[in-house]
C-alpha cells in the first residue's frame, strides 16, 4: 500500500497520455502532427518551461467534449489513487479551451462528471482550481472569472500558470481581488522561472495561500525566512524541475535544503504525463536520487493534507492526517 498523500499542484491538462490523446484524436477527428505514439513521444525533450508549454497547448486541441474531459480526469484519479492520492487539488486552463472554441461549461462540466464521482469510484476527494494564463491579459482572466460564475460551487479557487518570465503576479492584481471578493482561494505559480521577486509579489500583491513550485525562493535568505515563519506552502514539483531544466538532475534538487530551512514542503507532479511520473513515483525518486529518510517522507504527506484547501471539512483533513500517522512502510 503506498503512503496516503494529497496533490496540491496537477494540471489536468498535464495528464493526457500520449495513448489517450491519439484514441481523442481519432474520435473527434482531429489531426495531430506525429505518425505513432512514439513519435509523439520523442517530442518529450524539453529545453525549458516555453518548450513544454508549446506541446502542452498543441495536444490541448484532442479536447473537445464533455467526454474528453471526463475521460482525461477519470484517468488522472484511477492512476493517483493507485499511487495513493486521497485527495487531490487539481488545476486546469480555461483560455486554454475558451481560445480555440471550447465553451467553459463544457471543460468544467465534464471535469466534474468525473471529478464527482472520484470519492466513489477511487477513493480520491477533489477540489478544482481554476488557472489563468500569465501570458494572456489581465482583461482576458476577468473574463475568464466572469465566465466562471455560474460554476462557482464546482470551483474551489483560482490560479495562475503558464509562461513565467515577464509576467509578474502583480499584472492580475484586480483579478485576484475579485476572485477574493467571490470567496474563492488564490494560489500562484512563481519562483519556477521568475526570480524571488515575483514570490514575494504572489504573496503581497495577490494574497495567495499557497505558492506553486517556488524553488526560486533559496536566492533570497530573508524570503525563505518569512516562508518558513508564516508557514506558506510551497507545491513542489521535483520531476518537472529536471525535465524543464529548473535544475540539472533531480540529484541537484534543493527539496532537503528546503526541508531543512522548515518550510512547508509538499511534493507534486505538474504535468506526469509530460515529465515522467505521477506524485507516488515522485516520491519514489525524491527518496532513492536525494535519499530522505521515512521520516521526511511522512513530513512530505503530512504537509499534503496540512496544506490542502480542506477547510470546510476539518473531519476528514484529521482522517487522512491519520492515515499518514499510521502508515507503516514497507
Ligand atoms: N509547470 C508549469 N508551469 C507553468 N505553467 C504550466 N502549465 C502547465 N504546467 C505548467
Ligand atoms: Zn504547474
Amino acid at each position: 500500500m503506498p503512503l496516503p498523500k494529497a496533490e496540491l499542484h496537477l494540471h489536468i491538462e498535464g495528464t493526457l497520455e500520449p495513448e489517450l490523446a491519439f484514441e481523442l484524436a481519432a474520435r473527434n477527428g482531429v489531426p495531430l502532427p506525429y505518425a505513432t505514439v512514439g513519435d509523439l513521444r520523442a517530442a518529450y525533450d524539453f529545453k525549458d518551461l516555453q518548450s513544454f508549454l508549446d506541446l502542452y497547448y498543441e495536444l490541448t486541441a484532442v479536447l473537445r467534449t464533455e467526454r474528453d474531459f471526463e475521460d482525461l480526469a477519470d484517468a488522472y484519479l484511477a492512476r493517483a489513487a493507485a499511487q495513493g492520492v486521497r485527495h487531490a487539488e487539481i488545476f486546469f486552463d480555461p483560455q486554454a479551451h475558451t481560445r480555440r472554441g471550447v465553451a467553459l461549461g463544457t471543460v468544467v462540466e465534464g471535469l466534474w462528471r468525473a471529478l464527482g464521482r472520484g470519492e466513489d469510484s477511487h477513493g480520491v476527494s477533489t477540489r478544482l482550481i481554476m488557472c489563468f494564463l500569465r501570458d494572456e491579459s489581465a482583461e482576458s482572466a476577468l473574463e475568464t472569472l466572469r465566465a466562471a460564475e455560474p460554476y462557482l460551487d464546482r470551483i474551489a479557487g483560482v490560479g495562475l500558470d503558464s509562461a513565467e518570465a515577464g509576467h509578474p503576479p502583480a499584472k492580475f492584481r484586480e483579478v485576484y481581488e475579485a476572485a477574493a471578493a467571490l470567496g474563492l482561494r488564490r494560489v500562484a505559480h512563481a519562483g519556477e522561472e521568475g526570480p524571488p521577486e515575483y514570490i514575494r509579489q504572489a504573496l503581497d500583491v495577490l494574497g495567495v495561500e499557497r505558492v506553486d513550485h517556488g524553488l526560486r525562493c533559496l536566492e533570497d535568505p530573508e524570503l525563505v525566512a518569512r516562508l518558513a515563519r508564516e508557514r506558506i506552502p510551497l507545491t513542489l514539483c521535483p520531476l518537472s524541475n529536471v525535465r524543464l531544466r529548473a535544475v540539472d538532475t533531480l540529484a541537484d534538487h534543493p527539496l532537503p535544503a528546503l526541508l531543512d530551512a522548515g518550510l512547508l514542503c509538499t511534493v507534486n507532479s505538474d504535468d506526469p504525463a509530460y515529465f515522467g511520473g505521477y506524485v507516488g513515483d515522485t516520491f519514489d525518486a525524491v527518496r532513492d536520487t536525494l535519499g530522505l529518510t521515512e521520516d521526511r517522507l511522512r513530513e512530505l504527506a503530512r504537509n499534503s493534507f496540512l496544506a490542502a484547501f480542506l477547510d470546510h471539512d476539518e473531519e476528514r483533513r484529521a482522517r487522512y492526517l491519520a492515515e499518514v500517522e499510521a502508515y507503516v512502510f514497507p
